[in-house]
């Protein structure tokens, strides 16, 4: 396992995202972190908002495309909607990583259905595939090449290592 970003490293870019996201996001904001991966990402966050003055609502929803894989299975399962009405909301969906794109792709599709007033995207890490160019990210943490397989920081490697405080390549 190669260590691609540390703990400060991952910290100091989340208090500055955090401090972007207070000045340019409306009061009412919903955080919309996409389970399982985006968990610990979200969690920290939240509470980097916090310190910088935000104190948006939090609510889940759960997708699934890899499941113990390490390649998309190109099919992008909701195992768990919103919880509330966000018609007519500004919703901050938050994932841990875009690859292929797909993920995020449904998860904006389901939010602009629903009626939100304006989706904003934001991930942890983009990885350099080049397959998620139409799809815009406001809001990006690091970058990490193509064939890198991230884990750490939430991310899993057939369901394990999420716990791992830092950001590593397992090849
Ligand atoms: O850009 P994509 O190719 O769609 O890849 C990104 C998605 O892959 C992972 O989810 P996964 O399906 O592995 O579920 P998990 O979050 O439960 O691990 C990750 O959490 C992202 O949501
Ligand atoms: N854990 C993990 N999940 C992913 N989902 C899409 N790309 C990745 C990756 O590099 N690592």
């Amino acid at each position: 396992m190669r260590t691609l970003f540390t703990e400060d490293e991952i910290a100091q870019r989340i208090d500055a995202m955090a401090a972007e996201m207070a000045r340019d996001l409306p009061k009412d904001f919903l955080l919309a972190p996409v389970l399982t991966g985006a968990f610990i990402f979200a969690a920290d966050l939240l509470r980097a908002l916090y310190r910088h003055g935000a104190d948006p609502h939090v609510d889940f929803v759960q997708l699934s495309s890899y499941g113990g894989a390490r390649a998309s299975s190109g099919v992008v399962t909701l195992l768990k909607d919103f919880s509330v009405d966000i018609k007519g909301r500004t919703v901050l969906l938050v994932d841990d990583v875009l690859d292929t794109g797909r993920s995020l792709h449904f998860g904006k599709g389901m939010i602009e259905d629903r009626g939100a007033k304006d989706v904003k995207l934001c991930v942890f890490v983009k990885k350099l595939t080049g397959h998620a160019e139409d799809l815009k990210c406001d809001y990006i943490g690091f970058e990490a090449q193509a064939d890198d397989f991230l884990v750490g920081y939430g991310m899993d490697d057939d369901g394990r290592k999420r716990g791992l405080p830092l950001l590593g390549s397992a090849n």
